[in-house]
């Protein structure tokens, strides 16, 4: 019997009763979740269509590899490269293309660290000729079955289906409340960073008023902006938390990374992973087969089996990933004496932002020389606004990202945006509320989204942008358990048992309580909702100083200024 029949005896058996009427809020709770059959409420032709195409993407993705680049590369109008270009007879290596770069680890380190922007600029269009434009047709035809599948649960089209995953009406209008409050904040961020790339590539690269050429941000899809700290850095030379050197120097592996994270849990009173956790987890990029190495956490639903799979590079993003990955592990954990459909976390933003919140306190200057990977610290001016312009290069500027992505994802399954304007309205969005825009020339024979994990693997994306002001939320009122005073961004729970008391009480409800219940047992009932306060206390003295750096400076862009090489 495959697993959407047994599901369909199980829904048909829950749709037998009249659930909506019982008393016991627990067990009518229980039937409203077993009662929605997904994918599986597809005919079963249907359903082997869908889930073969989803395979299909996720392959693509996982196997694109592109060339290396060469700087004799010619560019033709159009952005392509011309791979036939005529060099000296005398050349001996023509120009080949041999695609042997993987997006884990070279891609992503390349553009986290070349600083030549033809080659970036190569880079980030190759990655999307590879990734993003051979899975377009069937993205298309996946958003149709998706949204049959989502008909058939009685929701109006995918899009619907997984706003239903936060439970609250008008959730859609609450995380566009959130993004016009947080935006001001990033404009700023966008401002002072623009002016420093205006610095280093000069205005013939990088209009000083308009959106800023995605392929310079350090990361393929600009979402983080970490990797080009070395930039941007306020006071060069001052403390910086990048530990990278550190780590290395100090010969840590990924599993000295793993035990790092996992000391920080148990200094709570938090779980520590279980013994099959290290031997089954894969931890590194295996060297004889191809994985998915976008990095996850698994949990096999049977109390004992949580894995993660992550390619670890030892640096400090990977440190943080770690930390990400093994905070869902901790959620799986202690939800695990919950009822089985209970096992998942209070909304999807939660599960993402568990491991976030730890590291928000491993990342402070204090702590990573408590763990011996930063030297002296002082606690001068220059070292915090160091310290929490690195984070903004990673919260702030992941904002409007976070928030786009299923923007765009929910116009196509609601049918606003369609097979005709599928790139463009990503572009609108990318211009409009990032301020990012492409390196060379789109057109709707690209599909740029489609170049970004989340969207092959359907995994929706909004949870991110919801973890990322929650996770402040819990760091607030984490903080005020451990009893911390001072500013918010220097705080560092590490070794609370009481802050790790109430982390517990809040993870283990797992599913079982509405989210905004949740919320309310870690601010001890103060609030029930979505609040961008705490994020916006953490970055109040950033936010200052970019007020006073950006003086003179257009904050936001001209959309027209974008840059795009002919
Ligand atoms: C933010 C998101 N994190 C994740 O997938 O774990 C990403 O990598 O794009
Ligand atoms: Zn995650």
């Amino acid at each position: 019997m495959i697993w959407s029949d047994f599901h369909r005896t199980k829904w048909n058996e829950a749709t037998n009763y009249a659930w909506k009427n019982f008393t016991t809020p627990t067990v009518r709770r229980m039937f409203s979740f077993l009662t929605v059959l997904g994918k599986a409420a597809l005919p079963r032709d249907k359903l082997k269509e869908l889930t073969g195409l989803l395979q299909e993407m996720k392959t693509t993705y996982s196997l694109a590899k592109i060339c290396r680049y060469d700087p004799r590369l010619r560019r033709l109008p159009s952005g392509d490269y011309d791979y036939d270009a005529e060099f000296e007879a005398d050349d001996d290596n023509q120009i080949g293309c041999i695609p042997t770069l993987p997006l884990e680890p070279h891609l992503t380190q390349m553009m986290a660290t070349s600083r030549d922007p033809e080659e970036l600029r190569y880079l980030w269009r190759a990655w999307r000729e590879a990734a993003g434009k051979p899975i377009r047709q069937k993205y298309l035809r996946f958003v149709q079955l998706s949204n049959e599948a989502a008909r058939l649960n009685g929701f109006s089209d995918a899009g619907e289906y997984w706003r239903s995953d936060y439970e609250i009406d008008g959730f859609r209008e609450e995380v566009e409340e959130l993004w016009q409050k947080l935006s001001p904040l990033y404009q700023q961020l966008h401002a002072y960073v623009r002016a420093k790339l205006v610095e280093k590539y000069g205005e013939e690269v990088v209009p000083r008023r308009g959106p800023i050429p995605a392929h310079l941000l350090g990361n393929m899809w600009a979402q983080t902006w970490t990797n080009i700290l070395d930039m941007t850095i306020p006071y060069p030379g001052r403390t910086s938390v990048d530990v990278t050197n550190a780590l290395r120097i100090q010969g840590y592996s990924p599993l000295a990374m793993f035990r790092l994270a996992e000391e920080f849990f148990t200094s709570l009173g938090l779980e520590p992973m279980p013994q099959t956790f290290w031997q089954r987890s894969m931890i590194q990029k295996p060297t004889d087969r191809e994985v998915v190495c976008h990095a996850s956490a698994w949990d096999f639903c049977n109390g004992r089996d949580y894995r993660i799979k992550q390619c670890t590079e030892v640096n400090m993003e990977h440190l943080v990933t770690t930390h990400h990955e093994m905070g869902h592990i901790q959620y799986d954990l202690l939800y695990r004496n919950q009822p089985f459909i209970f096992r998942d976390g209070a909304n999807p933003g939660f599960h993402e932002a568990v491991g976030d919140v730890l590291a928000l306190s491993a990342s402070t200057p204090r702590h990573l020389q408590s763990v011996g990977l930063l030297g002296n610290v002082d606690d001068s001016y220059e070292t915090d606004i160091n310290f929490l312009f690195a984070m903004a290069l990673d919260k702030i500027a992941f904002l409007p990202f976070g928030y786009l992505m299923d923007q765009w994802r929910w116009e196509v399954f609601s049918g606003d945006t369609s097979s005709s304007n599928l790139n463009s309205r990503w572009w609108e969005l990318r211009l409009g509320v990032q301020g990012v825009s492409p390196p060379v020339p789109r057109t709707e024979q690209d599909f740029d989204p489609g170049a970004k994990f989340h969207v092959p693997a359907n995994v929706p994306y909004v949870r991110y942008f919801v973890s990322f002001v929650v996770q402040f939320q819990f760091h607030a009122e984490l903080c005020k358990a451990a009893g911390h005073e001072g500013p918010l961004h220097r705080c560092d729970i590490y070794r609370s048992v009481k802050a790790g008391r109430l982390l517990r009480n809040v993870l283990s409800l797992g599913k079982s309580r509405p989210w905004t219940e949740a919320l309310s047992v870690l601010t001890s009932g103060r609030t029930n909702k979505l609040d961008v306060e705490p994020i916006l206390e953490y970055f109040g003295p950033l936010r200052t100083w970019l007020e006073s750096q950006n003086r003179g400076e257009l904050i936001g862009w001209r959309e027209n200024e974008a840059i795009v090489l002919q």
